[in-house]
């Protein structure tokens, strides 16, 4: 029989815990052929480029990479998409939104002839998969472009400039990372989070943590138990 060996990745324990409940809160649906293993890669690329790149290294055997956490959602983004509280999203890709020169309000890419890669897109094919696996569970998500920074956006002003420049959905601060990795590694990989906040005036008083890190750590759950052999 074949099978699809899948490492679960999030950035904290919190949501890594949140992953395990909802296995085992639906009790053990693994069959032979998939094998999950979890890696908490900490907060930011440079720990999750370290993280995941040294665990790939290890174990070859890995298939594809299933990235998962909490994402605050733009409240402007030029797209038709607005993400809101607790709304699920799959990324398409991924940009480094704050790899450039920040000017007032914009980050200006660097010159031509100083070239970076600030843009990954995420396995299509994979993508598709996981739509179906949420849409047969009733699952309802949104999808589009994630913008990941190393510095949380904390004002308005900022998730606003970030949101109308990428077309972003939502900010994180490991998914460009984990995409450019697997990208190394030529493996595919899949990102789903869960908006835990709206990128506004810091104010954590209107957090939705827990509840965020429960639906993103069950759609991940949902996910790796639908993933076929063969997607
Ligand atoms: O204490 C704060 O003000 C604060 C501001 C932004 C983020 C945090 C976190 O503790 C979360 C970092 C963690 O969660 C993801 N995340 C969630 N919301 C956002 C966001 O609005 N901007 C960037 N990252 C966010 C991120 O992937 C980190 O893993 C605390």
């Amino acid at each position: 029989m074949d099978t699809v060996s899948v490492l679960i990745t999030a950035a904290t324990d919190m949501e890594m815990r949140a992953f395990i409940d909802a296995i085992d809160a639906e009790g053990d649906q693994q069959d032979t052929c998939r094998l999950v293993c979890r890696l908490i890669t900490g907060i930011g690329p440079v720990e999750t480029t370290l993280s995941l790149a040294g665990i790939l290294h290890k174990q070859p055997e890995i298939d594809c990479v299933l990235n998962f956490g909490i994402a605050g959602a733009y409240l402007k983004n030029d797209s038709s998409i607005q993400a809101g509280m607790l709304d699920l999203c799959l990324a398409e890709q991924e940009v480094l939104g704050d790899l450039g020169i920040q000017l007032a309000d914009k980050v200006e890419p660097f010159r031509d002839d100083l070239p970076v890669r600030d843009r990954f897109v995420l396995d299509p094919g994979l993508l598709l998969t996981a739509s179906r696996i949420l849409g047969d569970a009733d699952i309802a998500y949104k999808q589009g472009t994630f913008v990941t920074v190393n510095c949380a956006s904390g004002t308005r002003h900022r998730g606003d400039q970030l949101g109308c420049q990428f077309h972003g959905l939502c900010e994180n601060m490991e998914g460009a990372a984990v995409a450019r990795v697997c990208e190394a590694f030529s493996l595919p990989c899949l990102e789903v989070r869960c908006i835990s906040n709206m990128v506004e005036y810091r104010n954590r008083a209107n957090w939705r943590l827990w509840e965020a890190c429960a639906e993103a750590g069950r759609a991940a759950a949902v996910i790796a138990a639908g993933l076929p052999a063969k997607f």
